[in-house]
């Protein structure tokens, strides 16, 4: 699994295929993806343990045998596995991998970092100064993306110059704590109670949170009425849904635009919401394949009329709620200006608040992708307002706080056109949030509204909403 993820692989794609493979279940599949998981988190620390320990930079040492010390260290410095074996089986392992030559080396650092203990380390190698590259070791991110969740949380207001270093602190440790798996019970196909052994959701009404054990197991997450849906999004979808809007002029029922839907969480939320709010979604994507896995976790409301779905008109028999559509988000406000009322922009983006759930993300990204995505996440916004209609709601939504892909594309689009105005998004989220489980002012000085790991318990997620004014 480190090998492929080096080579590019996902582990949150990977993993679930090579458990399966591997015939891992239990208590085996829950070692494997924290050793997995774990060793890829940290791997900003594990390596200039291993560098000294080996006295050598990694760079140095075969692809192979970084893999196997990597692992060694997380057994020995973030897990409880005895030393022993720890040492064995990466011996062993190197044995199978790199030959029996590497393998005295191995047995050497995995030794000498065994002569340690995890606090002992942290002082070996954590730099006392300055304060970004002493946190990017002691909580294992890039350097750059410590310093631009530092400019995230004093510019969203969640922190400020007296309390920024404990709070970020606080925020790369959540990273680093495995997220709880919500489930989203599709609201009329599915509820929280449905859904045997969970408890309830601490923020969204329609969440449920699994302790242990595989959702695929659970027969509303087979049939697609629930689904693996982080609770931050739930509420995204929830607020959407139930945005204040002018009536439409004709009366007619409601359109809803899923602008950027592969793979399908929100769709199927606001899917499932347009059902029983008697209005229609088109959940548009750009990529052949995630158009596709927008149709399989929409197929209860795709096709007959879809199960408890309802269809938009009132006479003949009700047509499906939902359609899915694959094209470029760029152009759908050309090709239907005003013809939506409510328009979800889940735009693409870093997923710098996603990191506790993508382990190896952090490493991938790179400042580069940024000066990509910018554009992009215009040019979808700009296109979500002119398929708006006047009096209907515009919300753009990352997974990432980062400043250039949130604040600064919305305040740029904002500034730049004269038939948008931003409304609360706070107040929006609050509405829909189990009542008194969130509070306005955790989300920021509005007006868009911005979750966090650490304080929220959900991914990091900003949603900005937009009054559409008047006709672009
Ligand atoms: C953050 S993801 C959306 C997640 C989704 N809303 C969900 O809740 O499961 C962004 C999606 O936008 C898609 N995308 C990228 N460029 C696009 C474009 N120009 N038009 C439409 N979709 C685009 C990506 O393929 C990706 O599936």
């Amino acid at each position: 699994m480190l090998r492929a993820v080096d080579g590019g692989a996902y582990a949150n794609l990977e993993l679930p295929q090579a458990l399966r493979r591997a015939r891992l279940s239990g208590r085996d599949a829950a070692f494997a993806t924290e050793l997995t998981y774990g060793t890829l988190r940290m791997r900003g620390l594990y390596d200039p343990v291993i560098a000294q320990a080996a006295d050598r930079p990694v760079e140095r040492l075969h692809p192979d045998v970084l893999a196997v010390l990597r692992l060694g260290a997380h057994q020995l410095l973030g897990m409880r596995v005895p030393e022993h074996a720890a040492a064995d089986q990466s011996v062993a392992l190197t044995r199978d991998v790199a030959g029996q030559g590497a393998a005295g080396l191995v047995n050497a650092v995995m030794r000498r970092i065994s002569e340690r203990s995890r606090e002992d380390w942290l002082t070996a190698v954590v730099p006392a100064e300055p304060p970004a590259e002493r946190l990017a070791v002691r909580r294992s991110h890039p350097v750059w993306i410590v310093k631009a969740l530092r400019q995230a949380l004093v510019g969203h207001g969640a922190a400020d110059a007296g309390d920024i270093d404990g709070v970020l602190d606080e925020l790369l440790e959540a990273h680093n704590t495995p997220a709880p798996v919500a489930l989203a019970a599709r609201p009329g196909l599915s509820t929280p109670d449905e859904l045997a052994g969970t408890e309830p959701g601490r923020l969204s009404p329609v969440a449920a949170l699994l302790g242990s054990g595989d959702p695929g197991d659970l027969v509303a997450v087979r049939e697609g009425r629930a689904a693996v849906q982080d609770e931050g999004s739930q509420l995204l979808a929830l607020a959407l849904a139930a945005a204040e809007i002018a009536p439409r002029p004709d009366g007619g029922p409601e359109r809803w635009l899923d602008l950027c839907a592969g793979p399908g969480g929100k769709a199927g939320l606001l899917a499932a919401l347009a059902g029983q709010q008697g209005a229609t979604l088109v959940a548009n994507e750009i990529s052949e394949h995630r158009a596709d896995l927008v149709r399989q976790t929409l197929r209860p409301l795709l096709g007959d009329g879809g199960a408890g779905g309802g269809g938009a008109g009132d006479g003949g028999p009700p047509g499906p709620p939902v359609q899915v559509r694959t094209g470029d988000g760029r152009l759908v406000g050309q090709e239907e200006p005003g013809g939506y009322d409510r328009v979800l922009v889940d735009a693409p983006c870093t997923g710098l608040g996603a990191l506790r759930r993508r382990p190896d993300a952090r490493w991938r990204r790179s400042t580069d992708d940024l000066a990509q995505l910018g554009p992009l996440q215009r040019e979808l916004l700009g296109s979500a307002i002119d398929a708006t209609r006047p009096g209907g709601v515009i919300g753009y939504a990352t997974c990432s706080p980062h400043l250039s892909e949130t604040t600064f594309v919305v305040g740029d689009l904002v500034r730049r056109r004269g038939d948008v105005e931003q409304v609360d998004a706070r107040e929006a989220l609050v509405g829909v949030a189990r009542p008194g489980s969130l509070a306005v002012d955790s989300l920021g000085q509005g007006p868009a509204a911005q979750l966090w790991p650490h304080t929220h318990g959900t991914d990091g997620m900003y949603l900005a909403l937009l009054r559409k004014t008047e006709q672009s």
